[in-house]
This record gives C-alpha cells, structure tokens and sequence, in this order.
C-alpha cells in the first residue's frame, strides 16, 4: 500500500483549494431549547423556521415538522443555528439516518458531516435539491424556472444501494482527532466523529476505512478507489513517510482511460463523471457548434468534459482546456493526445481571459464569438471577473457545470446582464444524502 505526503487538491466534498479550513466555532453544546415549525430547505442542508421574529437555520429537520432545537449559535443578531433534539411530528419523508449503524458513539448522527439529507427519503432530497435550486436562481439568478433533479445511477461501484443513496463515494477524506480517533468531521465543526465504517462510500473504501486507525499521527487520511486498479489508503501530512513520487492512477469513462495524479481532481463517484460527460455532449447545441472557432474548456482539470466535446464533434475540433494545476494540465495533454485540435494551457482562468481579451486581434475575436466554452469551476463558481472577461469575448454558447446553486445563479445573473440568456438546465442528485446537487447549463449571446 503506497502513501503521500502532498494534501490532495480540491475536490467537490473536501478543501477546493487544498488548504485547510479554520476551525470553525464548536456549537455550543448548553444553547436553550427552542419548539419550531420546519417552513422549508436553506441552501446549505439547513432548514429554516422562526422563533420570536428571528430566522433559524435548523439541522436534521424536514419541511412540515415541529422539532425541538437546542440552539447551538446565537452569535448573529439575524439568525441563529439550532439542531434537532427530538421529533414532535415527524415527516413521512422521516427515516433512521443513515449513519445510525455505523456510529460508535451517540448521538453523532445528528452532527456527522457529509450526510446532511441522511434522514430523509431519497425521493423528497431530491424535491428539497430542487427548491433549492429554483430560489437561488430566482434570487440571485432572476430566472423563475422549474427543476426535476435527477437521479443517477452510481455505475459499477459493488454494494451501492441506490434507494438508501449509499455506497457511491469513490473519495473519502477522514480526520485524525486529538485522542486519535478517525472519522469525518461533524457539520460545521472540525469535532472528529468515529466511525466503523463509511456509509456513503463505495465497498472498497469502507472496507479500508478501519484501518485507518493505525495512522493516528497523521493529519488526515484519503480513501481513493478509481475504477482502474486497486483502493488505496492515502496518508495526508505524515511526517513519518517518506517523500517519493507522486503515483498516478486511471479512472474509465466509457471506453476513455483517464490518467490522473492519485491526490488530483476528479468527481467523487463513477457515475458521475459519466453523468457530467453526457450531458456537456447532450447540452451544446449542436446548431451553434463551429468545430473551427477557438472553444474551450475552463477550469479543465484532466480534460474530462473536452472529451466530451471531441466525442461528439470528431477529434478535429478545435478546442483548448485551461487549468491552474499544471500537472493536471499535463495530464490532460497526455489524455487528450490523439485529438490533434486538442491542446492544455496552464494558467489562472481570470488571467488566461485578461490577456486574450487584450492580446487577440480581429480574426481571434471572431474565432472568440463563434465558440462554445464549456466551464466547470470549483465551488465557488466563475465570479465576476471570469464572467466580465467572458463577456467582452462574447462566446456564443456556455455550458457551464456548476455545484453550488447559489454560485451558479449569482454568475447566471452576472451572465443575463451582459446579455446572455439561459437556455436550458439539468440538475443531478450526485451525492445521495448530501445536501449537494450538480447543475449544468446552456446559455446563449443573444445582443
Ligand atoms: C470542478 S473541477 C473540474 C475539473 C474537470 N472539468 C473535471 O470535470 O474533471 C475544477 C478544476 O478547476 C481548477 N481550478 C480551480 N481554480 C482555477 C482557476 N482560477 N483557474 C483555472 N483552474 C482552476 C481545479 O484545479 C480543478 O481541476
């Protein structure tokens, strides 16, 4: 069994930029209990209700409940955090959560991190991921639209139970606690929580998560089961290993290998880069596809969705994947290789826009305007900068990948006042009793 010392690079459920987040404050464990009515889902796996005219945000509650919470932050004039301590009504959509049997202690699955739908019927998460979805974009976005989340079949991963919405993980990060335990971290807390096994993720990694204990001295420990090869246990931030080289492995997407760093980005299940590929290759429109305009593909990782791209229009087209990691960039150069209108730039893609923006002449723009740019940016979406830049090169189609909905829509919104429109949408519970949902979408120039 191999080991690293390098903190793996952002991934959708861990630190997108690889450095640790500040602890945040431990909830107060003595805060008063408070009755609630549950109204509906908050963007973040919370649910909101109302106490003496201010909003709270409560944890481990369904829409229509009435809960007793105990309070665990009053530090907000606005709104406070509270969590479920007990059920008074209970939702139909209510079951055991999922972590129930694997906890070692109790009640940690009321806090345990990563599985902040654990208690609901799969079918209603995907119904909250929706509304969710509709208020941001709404919101910040200023679209009013209806959105189905869809689910998705975690392929070829043994034991996943696809009603439960377990068994798809394909990376897991644990922590190591002070007394040494092992376990993800509670929500909104760096407090580790022990556990026996790993609910969420696939066979192989649950199967080696106990043995995780025996590094007790490290930071924390990745589980990665790429669906080429062997799992591996991968220890973070041990000074006791020694350095070597960075190990690679292959992750398989229909009939493409994928070579990737072993602590790299990738999608956190096998189904959902599939899922992702296919609806880039659905969602271009075809119509407005010139395979000899300057397209891209930002915020391109390993060169996953340029694929799909090549797939569809035939490994002429033109197309350029831009990613700040330049191993991945290497990565990509080598996975896309037998595309000869392929190629991989490293750069920031604010940067990569600014001086293309600024560089390009007449017959570039022209090439800009004809394009369709496909971008997947980490949580925090493009931003203003990236979408400014965007604009003033005016691609003529986006396909923008998107995991945070609020993110999506604020840059939907960004993306509406410089005249573009969104077209369409597709949504995907990705990440079963997460409160994660995957969106990507089709906008369009149209002044
Ligand atoms: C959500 S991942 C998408 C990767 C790829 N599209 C895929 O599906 O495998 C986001 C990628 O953006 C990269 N990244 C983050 N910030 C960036 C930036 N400012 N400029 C370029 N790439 C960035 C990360 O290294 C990561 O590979």
């Amino acid at each position: 069994m191999a080991q690293t010392r390098r903190p793996r690079r952002g991934s959708r459920a861990g630190t997108r930029s690889g450095t640790p987040r500040p602890a945040p404050k431990p909830p107060a464990a003595d805060g008063p209990l408070v009755t609630l009515d549950i109204e509906r889902v908050a963007h973040g796996g919370v649910f909101v209700a109302h106490h003496e005219g201010r909003v709270v945000f409560v944890a481990d509650a369904i829409p229509g409940e009435r809960v007793v919470a105990r309070v665990v932050d009053q530090s907000k004039d606005r709104f406070w955090r509270a969590e479920t301590v007990e059920v008074l009504e209970a939702s139909p959509d209510r079951r055991p959560h999922i972590w129930a049997e694997a906890s070692v202690e109790r009640p940690p699955e009321r806090r345990a991190g990563g599985a902040e739908f654990g208690h609901i019927h799969t079918a209603r998460q995907r119904t909250l991921k929706a509304e969710v979805l509709v208020d941001a974009l709404a919101r910040f976005g200023g679209v009013e639209r209806d959105v189905v989340v869809e689910p998705v079949e975690a392929a070829l991963a043994p034991g996943v139970d696809l009603d439960a919405g377990t068994g798809w993980r394909t990376r897991v990060r644990l922590h190591v606690g002070a007394d040494g335990s092992v376990g993800p971290y509670a929500a909104r807390s760096h407090t580790v929580i022990p556990v026996a096994s790993v609910p969420l993720a696939v066979r192989a990694l649950a199967e080696l998560a106990p043995l995780a204990d025996r590094f007790a001295g490290a930071r924390a420990i990745d589980l990665v089961a790429p669906s080429v090869g062997d799992a591996a246990l991968v220890v973070v931030d041990d000074d006791r290993m020694p350095r070597g080289p960075r190990p690679t492995i292959v992750e398989r997407v229909g009939d493409r290998d994928f070579t990737l760093d072993r602590d790299g980005f990738w999608q956190v299940h096998r189904g959902a880069a599939a899922t992702l590929t296919a609806a880039v290759h659905d969602l271009v429109d075809g119509d407005r596809f010139d395979p000899r305009a300057a397209n891209h593909d930002l915020y391109g990782g390993v060169g996953l969705l340029a694929a799909a791209v090549g797939d569809r229009f035939g490994d002429t087209v033109r197309i350029t994947s831009v990613e700040a990691d330049a191993r991945a960039t290497e990565h990509a150069g080598a996975n896309l290789a037998d595309w000869v209108g392929a190629r991989a730039v490293t750069g920031r893609v604010d940067r990569y826009l600014d001086e293309l923006a600024t560089s390009a002449g007449p017959a570039d723009l022209a090439r800009l305007a004809d394009a369709t740019v496909v971008l997947d940016p980490p949580r925090s979406g493009a931003g203003r900068a990236v979408v400014d830049r965007l604009a003033e090169v005016r691609p003529r189609q986006l396909v923008y990948v998107a995991c945070d909905p609020v993110a999506l829509a604020r840059d939907v919104g960004l993306l509406r006042a410089h005249g573009y429109e969104l077209e369409a949408l597709r949504a995907f519970d990705l990440f079963p009793n997460t409160h994660h949902v995957e969106a990507v979408v089709r906008l369009r120039a149209i002044v």
